[in-house]
C-alpha cells in the first residue's frame, strides 16, 4: 500500500477549522498512526463533525496542516448517499469499482448483508442502510477511515459488527479516526475537542487594536 509507517501516519498540525464562516476550533493538533483509532469527544454543536470534514478533505482548514490525508482516507458522513434504485449487492459493487477494489464478499459478510443482497438499498430500514454505509469503507480498500457518529441507527448486534469491522481494520495496519458518544470495546486514543474551542472572532479581532 505504502512506502513505510511514516508514510501513514495522518497528522493534524495546529488546524483551525470553521463552518459558515466562523471558527469553530483552533489549535487542534494529533497524530494517528497505523493500527490506531483516535475517538473525537466533546458535546453537540463542539465541532467534531466540522474537525472530520475538513480532515477529509470535504472543506478547507483555515489554518494549519493536514498530512497523510487525501486519497488515503475513506469517510462515512451522517447522509449514507446510498444509491436507492440499486441492490446491496449492486451498491457494493458499484463502489467497489469505484475504488478499484474487487472484492465485495468479505464486507457483504461482515456487516451481515448476505440476506439483504438482492434488495434495493432505498427499501432497507434506518440501520441496515447504515451498515450497508459501512460496508463501503471495507470495498474502498483505503487505510484511514474517517467516521462521523457510525453508530447512528445501529442495534447492539450492528454496533458489534461494525466494532468488529474497525478491529480487522487497525489489525490489517489500517487506522480509524471517529466521532462517537458510544464505547466500542476499542482500544483507542481519546481527543476531547472542548479545549480547542475557537474564540469569539470580536475578541480575536480586538487584539489586533492592542
Ligand atoms: N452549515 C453550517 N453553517 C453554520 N454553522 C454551522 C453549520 N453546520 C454546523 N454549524 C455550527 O458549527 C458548530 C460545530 O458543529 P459540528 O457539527 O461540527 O459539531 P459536532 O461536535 O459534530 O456536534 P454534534 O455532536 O451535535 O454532531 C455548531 O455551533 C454548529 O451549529
Amino acid at each position: 500500500m505504502e512506502n513505510s509507517d511514516t508514510d501513514r501516519t495522518l497528522r493534524a498540525d495546529d488546524l483551525t477549522v470553521a463552518r459558515g464562516g466562523v471558527a469553530v476550533l483552533e489549535g487542534v493538533s494529533f497524530v494517528l498512526d497505523p493500527g490506531r483509532a483516535l475517538v473525537l469527544r466533546g458535546p453537540n454543536g463542539s465541532g467534531k463533525t466540522t474537525l472530520l470534514r475538513t480532515i477529509a478533505g470535504l472543506q478547507p482548514a483555515t489554518a494549519g496542516a493536514v498530512e497523510g490525508a487525501g486519497e488515503r482516507i475513506a469517510y462515512a458522513a451522517h447522509a449514507d448517499g446510498l444509491k436507492s434504485m440499486l441492490t446491496v449487492t449492486e451498491n457494493l459493487t458499484f463502489w467497489a469499482q469505484v475504488f478499484g477494489f474487487a472484492d465485495i464478499a468479505g464486507a457483504m459478510a461482515a456487516f451481515d448483508l448476505l440476506s439483504l443482497q438482492d434488495r434495493l438499498a432505498g427499501s432497507l430500514s434506518a440501520g441496515q442502510k447504515r451498515r450497508l454505509g459501512l460496508a463501503r469503507l471495507m470495498v474502498t480498500g483505503r487505510p484511514v477511515w474517517v467516521l462521523d457518529e457510525p453508530t447512528v441507527s445501529l442495534d447492539a448486534a450492528s454496533v458489534a459488527l461494525f466494532a468488529d469491522a474497525v478491529r480487522g481494520h487497525l489489525a490489517r495496519g489500517g487506522s480509524a479516526l471517529m466521532a462517537t458518544h458510544i464505547d466500542l470495546g476499542l482500544e483507542a486514543d481519546v481527543l476531547d475537542v472542548t479545549p480547542f474551542k475557537a474564540k469569539p472572532r470580536a475578541a480575536v479581532e480586538d487584539e489586533a487594536f492592542l
